[in-house]
C-alpha cells in the first residue's frame, strides 16, 4: 500500500493560508482579516490533474520555526515530522502576502533552506495592485530558487497553476525522498536577503505607494518613532487647553448666569436650592468640559482614521514586549484611555490567559476620559496659565505628565505582576499595518458626536443621580445658627467618620466627601466638590463663583497636588470593577485590582503631598 502523499500550507499569519486552503479543498475553514485565526492543523484532500488525490494540511501562521507560541509549534511539529501520527509534508507550499513580500519573505526564506520541495503562492496580488505595486513573479522564483505562482485565494485566481505545481513538486520529492537542507542563514542574513529579493521583484511602483513606504520607514524607525509619538502626544495635550478654553470659558459663563438668572426669579425653596446647588452648579461644573473632550477626541479618531494608531501600536510593542505583554494588548490599553470598560472587554482578542489578565489589571491605569474633568478642575484652579518656554504652556505640561504618571505606574505594574502573580512569557506579536487614508469628515463627525453624547449621557444621569443624592445628604439635617451646613449635615458626619484616613495624605473634608460618590464615576467628584461648595457658602454672590475659583481659594498646592495623584490610580469606577469581575468570571482579580490600585493611590498622593510641603510649595 502506497503512503498518503501530503503538502502543507505554511507561511505568517493572515497571508491566506486558509483561504487557499478553502479553494483547493472545498472546506470551510475559518478564515478572518487578522494574524492568529488557525491554531491548529486542518487536513483535506485536493485532487491532481493526474486523477491522483494528495492529502493538503492547513497550518497556523509563523514568523519562525523557532517558534515561541503553543500555534506555531504546531507548524514547527508537522513541518519538521516531529508530530505523532503525522509524516513529514512530502511538499511544502509558502504562502506569501504580495503587498507585504518583504516581511514575507523572511520565514520564506527558512522554509525553502529545508530543502522539501517547495512551491511559493504569491497570494493577495489583487491587493498590491491596488496599492500600486507589481511584483515580478519570475524574479521572484529565480532569487528564492522555487517555483512562485501568483494567486487571490479569495476570487480562486491562480488554483489550476497552483495544483499543477503542486503535483511537480510531489513528483520531484518522490524521485528524491530525502531532501537536503540548504545552507542556513542567520535571522538578520535572511532580512537582508529579504529587503534584496523584493526589490529585485518590483516591476513598478506608484509615487503614492513610494511615498507612504516612506512615511513608514520614519514613522515606524525603530529610534524615530517613539520621540514622534510622544511629541505628538505632547500637542494634543497642549491643545486641549489652549484651543478649549475659550469654549470652556463660554459654557462656564452660561451656566453662571443660567444660575443667576433662577437665583433672581424664583422665591428661595427645596426646589430652587436643588436646580442652582445641585444641578447647575453640580452637573453644571462637568458639563463646561464637552469642548475639552471633545478636542482629545477629535485628534484621537484623526490618529485612527490616518492609519497612524495602529503604527503606534507597532511602535509601542517593543516597549510593551520588554515590560512582558505583547502589542496586542496596546488596543485594549489604548481603548481604556476613552474608558476602561470597553478597554477590559477588548482583551478578549488576547490568547494567552496571563497575558490578558495582565492587561485587564492595568487597563485602569490608562487615564479615561472620566478622569479629565477632575485634572482638568485642579489644574486650572492652583496651576498658573503660563507659558514655560515658546508654545509650551504650564498646565498643558501638567496634564501630560498625569498621563505619563498612569502610563509609567501601567508598565511598573505589569513588569511586577509579570514576574509575581501572572508570571509567564511574551507572546510575539506583528500586526498588518493599514493604508494611510486622509480622515473623511463625515465620519470624524459622526465619531465626535457618539463621543460628545456618551459624556453628556453620563451627565444627565448616573452624575446628575450621584449629585442629588449627595445635596439632599449636605442639605439635610439643617445647621443650627452658627454651625457650619456641611459639619451638620448627613453627608459631614459620614465623610467626618472616614476623614482620619485620608487626614495624613492631606487630604480636606471636601475632598473626602467628594470620593465617596466618585464611585460611581470620577466625574462625581466635580459636581461633588461644586455641590459642597455652592451648599456650604453663606451668600449668594460666594455661591456663585465657579468652582475652579472656590479651589483655588480653598486648597494648598499640596493638597491640591495629592488629589490629582490620587486620581492617577485610584480605582473609582464601580463598573469597570463590575466588567473586570465578569471578563475573570470571579471576584478574586477584581478584589486584587481595587487592592492594588487603591494602594497605590493612597501612597502616591501621601508622597506627593509629603514632598509638595517639604518643598515649600
Ligand atoms: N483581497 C484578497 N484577500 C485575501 C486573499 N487571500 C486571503 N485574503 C483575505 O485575507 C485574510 C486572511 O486570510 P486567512 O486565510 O485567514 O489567512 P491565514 O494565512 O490562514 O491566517 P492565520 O490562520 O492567522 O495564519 C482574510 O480576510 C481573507 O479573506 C487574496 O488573495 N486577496
Ligand atoms: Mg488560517
Amino acid at each position: 500500500m502506497t503512503r498518503t502523499r501530503t503538502a502543507a500550507l505554511v507561511g505568517n499569519p493572515n497571508a491566506g493560508k486558509s483561504a487557499l486552503f478553502n479553494a483547493l479543498t472545498g472546506a470551510r475553514q475559518k478564515i478572518a482579516n487578522y494574524p492568529g485565526v488557525t491554531v491548529e492543523r486542518k487536513a483535506g484532500r485536493i485532487s491532481l490533474p493526474s486523477g491522483e488525490s494528495i492529502e493538503l494540511l492547513d497550518l497556523p501562521g509563523s514568523y519562525s520555526f523557532d517558534a515561541t507560541s503553543p500555534d506555531e509549534e504546531v507548524t514547527r511539529k508537522v513541518v519538521m515530522g516531529d508530530l505523532d501520527g503525522q509524516d513529514q509534508p512530502d511538499v511544502l507550499i509558502i504562502v506569501l502576502d504580495a503587498a507585504n513580500i518583504e516581511q514575507h519573505l523572511v520565514f520564506a526564506q527558512e522554509v525553502i533552506e529545508l530543502g522539501i520541495p517547495t512551491i511559493a503562492a504569491l497570494n493577495m496580488v489583487d491587493l498590491a495592485e491596488r496599492d500600486g505595486l507589481t511584483l515580478d513573479a519570475d524574479a521572484l522564483a529565480g532569487a528564492l530558487g522555487v517555483p512562485v505562482i501568483p494567486t487571490v485565494a479569495v476570487r480562486r485566481k491562480g488554483l489550476a497553476q497552483l495544483t499543477e505545481a503542486i503535483a511537480d513538486a510531489e513528483k520531484q520529492r518522490e524521485e528524491h525522498p530525502n531532501p537536503e537542507p540548504k545552507p542556513h542563514l542567520t535571522l538578520p542574513e535572511r532580512r537582508l536577503a529579504a529587503g534584496n529579493i523584493a526589490k529585485a521583484a518590483i516591476l513598478s511602483e506608484t509615487a503614492e505607494r513610494r511615498f507612504h513606504h516612506g512615511l513608514d520607514g520614519v514613522l515606524l524607525h525603530p529610534w524615530l518613532g517613539p520621540p514622534i509619538l510622544f511629541v505628538l502626544l505632547f500637542v494634543i495635550f497642549q491643545a486641549v487647553f489652549a484651543w478649549a478654553t475659550p469654549f470652556a470659558d463660554g459654557l462656564e459663563a452660561g451656566v453662571s448666569a443660567i444660575s443667576a438668572w433662577v437665583s433672581s426669579t424664583f422665591p428661595q425653596n427645596f426646589f430652587r436650592d436643588l436646580i442652582t446647588e445641585g444641578l447647575l452648579a453640580g452637573v453644571g461644573s462637568v458639563v463646561v468640559f464637552l469642548p475639552q473632550i471633545i478636542i482629545l477626541f477629535a485628534f484621537i479618531l484623526v490618529m485612527e482614521a490616518t492609519g497612524y494608531m495602529a503604527r503606534a501600536a507597532f511602535v509601542m510593542d517593543r516597549l510593551m514586549a520588554s515590560v512582558g505583554l505583547s502589542g496586542r494588548s496596546f488596543i485594549p490599553l489604548l481603548s481604556s484611555f476613552a474608558c476602561a470598560i470597553p478597554g477590559i472587554m477588548a482583551t478578549r482578542s488576547i490568547a494567552d490567559p496571563k497575558d490578558r489578565l495582565t492587561t485587564i489589571l492595568i487597563a485602569p491605569l490608562m487615564t479615561c476620559s472620566a478622569r479629565l474633568p477632575v485634572y482638568l478642575i485642579i489644574i486650572a484652579a492652583v496651576i498658573p496659565e503660563r507659558q514655560i518656554a515658546p508654545l509650551i504652556g504650564l498646565q498643558g505640561l501638567v496634564m501630560f505628565l498625569l498621563y505619563l504618571a498612569g502610563i509609567v505606574g501601567a508598565v511598573l505594574v505589569a513588569l511586577v505582576l509579570r514576574r509575581t502573580v501572572t508570571a509567564g512569557r511574551a507572546s510575539g506579536f506583528i500586526m498588518e499595518l493599514p493604508r494611510y487614508q486622509l480622515p473623511r469628515l463625515s465620519d470624524l463627525a459622526i465619531g465626535l458626536w457618539q463621543r460628545a453624547w456618551v459624556f453628556l449621557r453620563r451627565a444627565g444621569t448616573i452624575i446628575f443621580a450621584a449629585t442629588v443624592v449627595l445635596w439632599l445628604l449636605l442639605t439635610f439635617p439643617k445647621a443650627d445658627i452658627g454651625e457650619s451646613q456641611l459639619d451638620a449635615s448627613y453627608a459631614g458626619q459620614i465623610s467626618a467618620v472616614v476623614q482620619p484616613v485620608f487626614d495624613p495624605i492631606g487630604f480636606n473634608q471636601e475632598m473626602t466627601l467628594a470620593l465617596v460618590p466618585a464611585m460611581a464615576a470620577r466625574e462625581v467628584a466635580v459636581s461633588s466638590l461644586a455641590t459642597t461648595y455652592a451648599v456650604d457658602s453663606d451668600d449668594e454672590s460666594e455661591a456663585e463663583e465657579a468652582l475652579k475659583e472656590q479651589i483655588a481659594a480653598r486648597w494648598s498646592l499640596p493638597t491640591a497636588l495629592a488629589f490629582l495623584a490620587w486620581f492617577v490610580f485610584a480605582p473609582q469606577c464601580i463598573s469597570t470593577i463590575a466588567v473586570a469581575r465578569r471578563e475573570t468570571n470571579g471576584w478574586k482579580w477584581p478584589m486584587f485590582m481595587v487592592g492594588y490600585l487603591f494602594a497605590l493611590a493612597y501612597v502616591f498622593a501621601g508622597l506627593t503631598y509629603w514632598v509638595a510641603v517639604w518643598a515649600g510649595l
